[in-house]
């Protein structure tokens, strides 16, 4: 365990800056290209440990992927059959995103398999894919049924199925999704609320068609995968911590550039809009299937606001750092609808109203989200990540406000996304000495 001392003398942030590439998009540039048939290169790729682990389970799997000098990633393709059992246990470390797509994957694979990950991982349930995956075929057995890892899956004549997810939930469509394209027949998923569609995106970039109608996507199974170059933007989930710090601190302006600006990732600029924030997307446009655009922010006055239903899904990792921006608006903020925060990394309602309480927040715990009463002035004093790196980076943000040093313990948990998160911070602050 490493801790940090962030010095209470950051007056604002400014600057400009580029954030690292996004994870989501990370992980399926790695399983994508895996499951096509050619060469697909990707650019701007986040070396992060999340998005490690899963180049190296591929690895492990039998793909061949080698990063170039310039640090580009070229994944030589194999398709679905061309995966080979592994000889080791795929060990996905923190990564959620890892261990629930890659069961989709191989939930139509022949061959016995076995995922575990750390600790939190080991505690986040994966009933949420097992039960659609066994109803397609699949063999999945793990602790409580399925409901835990480490679980070993194989499947052999897998078929597609209509899923209604209960939760709004990318990974649990991604696992469907591309556990049905190993599948004979059709699937179709369902879901409550939109979630983030880059498996969708993505899969169209490789050749894959599919139908996307409101809330519900349908593809049928074994298709082709053909190799595409992809560009990675940054992002906006890392780019998050940036707009929160410099809306909260005076005299700040930063310009993020090459974010990626899908709406279903971008809740966080509609909310800090209607909180009276000053965020403005210049030179929008398009690349590899994914809108994209520089982000200027400026240091605003705040005001409370509720968050809650269909925004959720999209800003669902932003909620810790915006509890932070909540304690620097006037009035109320109620975040609500989000009882999917206690199956993150941590239970991120009890780790967010926590740590913040230690730094003198007016904010309290609910079922299924948090109350936050602004506006509170932060002391220092010492906080810890749990292992969560968004909770580390959200105290991190903290510090800028706070009238004492904060001490974050458990800090290396950053680099899961943000590996450098420390060192763009720093460059950006602008201290009285
Ligand atoms: O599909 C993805 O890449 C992700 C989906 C979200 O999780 P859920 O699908 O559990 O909502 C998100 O919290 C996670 O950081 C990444
Ligand atoms: C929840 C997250 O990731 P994952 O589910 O992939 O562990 C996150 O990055 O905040």
């Amino acid at each position: 365990m490493t801790e940090r001392r962030m010095e209470a003398t950051v007056k604002s942030l400014n600057g400009r800056i580029a954030v690292p590439g996004d994870k989501s998009i990370s992980h399926r540039s790695i399983m994508l290209g895996a499951l096509a048939e050619g060469r697909t290169t990707v650019e701007g790729f986040l070396f992060g440990e999340d998005c490690k682990r899963t180049v190296k389970c591929f690895q492990e799997l039998g793909v061949s992927i080698e990063q170039t000098e310039q640090g580009a990633l070229i994944i030589e393709g194999v398709g679905y059959d061309g995966l080979k059992e592994p000889t080791e246990v795929l060990d996905v470390g923190n990564s959620g995103t890892t261990i629930r797509l890659m069961l989709g994957i191989l939930a139509s694979r022949p061959f016995h398999s076995v995922l575990t990950g750390d600790a939190s991982i080991r505690k986040r349930p994966m009933d949420r894919v097992t039960v659609p995956l066994k109803q397609m075929g699949a063999v999945i057995n793990g602790r409580e049924q399925g409901r835990f890892a480490p679980l070993a899956v194989s499947g052999e004549n897998t078929s597609g199925i209509v899923y209604d997810t209960p939760v709004a939930s990318a990974q649990v469509k991604s696992a469907v999704l591309l556990a049905g394209l190993g599948a004979d027949g059709e699937t179709v998923v369902r879901e409550p609320a939109p979630s983030r569609d880059h498996t969708e995106r993505m899969l169209q970039a490789f050749g894959v068609n599919l139908e996307q109608n409101g809330t519900s996507v349908r593809l049928k199974g074994k298709q082709k995968l053909s190799a595409c170059d992809i560009r990675v933007p940054g992002d906006i989930s890392s780019a998050a911590f940036f707009l929160a710090g410099t809306a909260i601190t005076e005299a700040s302006e930063v310009y993020i550039e090459n974010v990626g600006v899908n709406p279903t990732r971008t809740g966080i600029l509609d909310v800090m809009k209607k909180m009276g924030a000053n965020v403005v997307k210049k030179h929008e446009r398009i690349d590899t299937g994914e809108p994209i655009a520089d982000l200027e922010v400026r240091s605003s006055a705040l005001t409370a606001t509720t968050v809650e239903g269909d925004d959720i899904p999209r800003l669902i990792d932003e909620i810790p750092v915006l509890a932070v921006l909540a304690t620097q608006a006037e009035g109320t903020t109620v975040i609500k609808d989000a009882a999917e925060l206690k199956v993150k990394e941590t239970n991120r309602i009890d780790t967010v109203v926590g740590q913040l309480k230690k730094l003198g927040a007016n904010i309290e715990a609910t079922e299924d989200g948090m109350v936050i009463h602004g506006r509170t002035p932060l002391k220092g004093g010492t906080v810890d990540s749990f292992g969560d790196h968004r909770i580390g980076m959200a105290m991190a943000i903290a510090s800028l406000v706070s009238e004492e040093p904060i001490v974050i313990l458990n800090q290396e948990a950053v680099d899961v996304s943000y590996p450098g998160f420390f060192e763009d911070l720093s460059n950006l602050s602008v201290t009285t000495g």
